[in-house]
Parts: structure tokens; sequence; C-alpha cells
């Protein structure tokens, strides 16, 4: 399930002063104000390029989280509206071309509707051609990486564009989290995190963002990683909803575990940027991994498993996928290896395949593309 729920809408997620008109419409062209403006005076071609990603990395709940070398590919041809009502068409192939709606629904285009409604523009004709390869819901930031494609195709449209707070902002809100989304957007290893409620960032006035609607804004600060660090993932062949995955964490925790925890979160920056022989110590979580184990009992069994044996193995995001953290090429393989010996199948047909994913340095790109 799309965390759209645990976020704000794209109109919410705009600052009052930057959302115009206030009435302007929503999704699929209906209701709209005619003061919405056509953002487009000629037909335009772009490609997106997105993204997957891995949030958490054990104790950096809802704050780190880094991109993967696996894409989801997006042609969109835009083009002023013939009628009163946007035309849409998309095709979806790979992921959820079973599933995903075809129309104004999708979950990228209804997104994109609603950033340019907010910024005073209607949505234009539009033909979208989707190449997912990112697997939905495993824990791989798939709705990251649509919310990442929505917010640059406005970027895109928008006659003066979104600027890079706009972005970071809008994104984040509407995925009430940016663990997964800010490496979606921008690439590599992040870590970030979200103002107190009506607080100045740091004390400086300067660094306030624009689009503080006064819930706090989102910051970020990414982090170099070591070169040796190497990414394994092993995704199952079964779905986990990231909603019912947050509804397993309980609202409050010990003292001893958040200190715990911050203990290890600190160590973790040490670890990816300066040394990974410290992964395995630096991956414990104390917030939500044991938390949600009745949700995925096999992909935490493969944890203690490759745990057990000197990985740095965590549950990728909200699972049920898992991430290991190596330090080396070799013990990226051997890491490899040990999850096909361990990931099954169950008895009941579950089984986890490997791939070896390099960190992808670059998050959303797009190209202008010939017709
Ligand atoms: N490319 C896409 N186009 C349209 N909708 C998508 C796309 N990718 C994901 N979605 C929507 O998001 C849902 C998956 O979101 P969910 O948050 O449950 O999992 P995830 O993002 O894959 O995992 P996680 O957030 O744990 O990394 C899909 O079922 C689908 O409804
Ligand atoms: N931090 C999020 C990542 C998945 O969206 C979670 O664990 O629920």
């Amino acid at each position: 399930m799309h965390k759209l729920g645990q976020g704000l809408a794209p109109e919410e997620a705009l600052a009052p002063s930057a959302a115009t008109p206030p009435s302007a419409g929503n999704a699929a062209g209906n209701h709209e104000s005619p003061q919405l403006r056509e953002p487009l005076s000629a037909p335009m071609s772009f490609h997106l390029r997105v993204p997957a990603t891995s949030a958490n990395l054990g104790p950096g709940y809802d704050s780190m989280g880094l991109a993967l070398g696996l894409f989801d590919e997006i042609t969109v041809h835009a083009a002023p509206r013939r009628g009163a009502q946007a035309q849409v068409q998309i095709t979806v192939e790979g992921e959820g071309s079973e599933t995903l709606p075809r129309d104004a629904s999708h979950l990228v285009v209804t997104l994109v509707e609603k950033i340019l409604n907010a910024k005073g523009f209607s949505l234009p004709d539009l033909e979208v051609r989707a190449v997912n390869n990112i697997p939905h819901s495993r824990g791989l930031g798939s709705s990251a990486a649509a919310v990442a494609s929505a917010v640059m195709t406005a970027d895109t449209l928008l006659p003066e564009g979104l600027s890079e707070d706009e972005k970071l902002q809008i994104g984040s809100r509407i995925e009430g989290h940016p663990d997964n989304y800010v490496p979606a957007l921008r690439g590599g290893v992040a870590i970030s995190w979200q103002d107190a409620p009506n607080a100045l960032s740091s004390g400086s006035e300067v660094r306030r963002s624009t689009l503080d609607t006064g819930d706090g804004a989102f910051r970020t600060a990414p982090l170099l990683p070591h070169p040796r660090l190497r990414t394994v993932v092993a995704v199952p062949n079964f779905e986990q909803s990231t909603q019912v995955a947050r509804d397993l964490l309980p609202a409050q925790i010990d003292h001893s575990a958040a200190a715990q925890n911050s203990a290890r979160a600190a160590l973790l920056v040490h670890a990816l940027t300066s040394a990974p022989e410290l992964l395995l110590d630096a991956t414990e979580d104390a917030l939500h991994q044991q938390q949600r184990r009745p949700a995925f009992p096999g992909s935490m069994a493969l944890v203690d498993g490759l745990r057990a044996a000197g990985f740095a193995a965590v549950i990728s995001g909200a699972g049920p996928s898992v991430l290991v953290l190596a330090d080396s090429d070799a013990q990226a393989s051997a890491a490899a290896q040990r999850i096909s010996a361990l990931g099954g199948p169950d008895a009941q047909g579950h089984v986890f395949t490997p791939s070896i994913l390099p960190i992808a340095g670059s998050g959303v790109t797009v190209e202008a593309h010939q017709r």
C-alpha cells in the first residue's frame, strides 16, 4: 500500500504562500478552478530514471537510506490540453503491469496533477510509458521512486520549475518520512530529519524553508560512503504492506532501548563513511525490526542467520527484503552465496533471491527525449 495516508497531499505539502489558488482542483481534471493556467505552450518529451532505495539500514529508522542501482524508467510526452479535461494515456511494463491503473488515477499522474494545481497550473495532456523494475511492496522504495518521478515531472512541466528545497519538502511530506525519498531524489547515502514543529532549524532563520508549513521542515545531509562499502539485497517472492509493518510498532519504547539505538545509529554513520569493519555492530537496531518480526518471520530468520555468520544484515525499509552492508567485494559475494543457501524455499514456497547492486550515486534524472 502506498504511504500517502501517512504523509500529506501535495497541495498541503506546499506552504499557503506557494499554493495558488486555494480552491485549485484534484486528480483526473475534476473540480478545477477556472483560474488554473496551462503550463505548456508547445509539446515536450522527456525521460526519467529513478533508483530503488533501501531505508533504515538498521538503527536509522525513518532517517537513513541509500539509493541502489536498480531503476524504474518513465518516458513522458506532454502537450497543451486539446479538450476541457486532460487526456492521459499510460502503458506499464514490468512491476505493476497487471495491477496499476492506466488513467489519471495512476499514482505518478495523480501526484503530478496535484503539484501542478497547487502551483496554479492545470495538468496537460500526457502520454506516459513506465518500465518498472523496482519490485513493489518489498521494502525497496517503489512508492518513493514514484513520488520522486512525480516531483521531477512536475518540475519539468512547470514554467519556473520547483526549487531544490521544494523538491525536498514536497516529496518528503507526501511520503511522510524522508528516508527513501531523499536518496530516490538525490542518490547516494543520506541522513535526513525533520525540524520540530515551528522550530527554526539550528537557530538560523536563513535556513528555514519557504515551504515550512509549521509542522517542521525536512532536512538532509549526504554521507560519503567508504570505498569498500558494498550492498547486497535479498528480495523475496512475497510482498509486505508498509502500513501493516508500521502499525506493528509500539507507541513508546524503553529509555534503555533508545540509548542503545542512538549509540548504534551514531556508530553507523562512522562505519558507513570511515570504518566498514564495524558494520555488524553498527547495524544493531532496537526500534523496529524485532517489533515487526510477526509480519515477516522468514525475513527475520534470514537476518538472524546472516548476522550469526558475521554479515551486517538488516530488514530493508519496512521489509520483507533483506539488505546486507558488506565490507568488500569478497564479503558481498559470500553474503550472496549465504542468502542462496539460507533463503528458502520454505514450506510456504517463500524464497529470497540475492543481487549484488551498486550504490547509485545519482537520484532521479530527467533527460529530453526525441519522440
Ligand atoms: N511505479 C509506480 N507507479 C505507480 N504506483 C506505484 C509505483 N511504485 C509503487 N507504487 C504504489 O506503491 C505501492 C507500494 O508502496 P509501499 O510503500 O507499500 O512499498 P514500497 O515503497 O515498495 O516499500 P518501502 O516503502 O518499504 O521501501 C504499490 O503497491 C503501488 O500502489
Ligand atoms: N522507515 C520506513 C521505510 C519504509 O517506508 C519504515 O520502516 O516504515
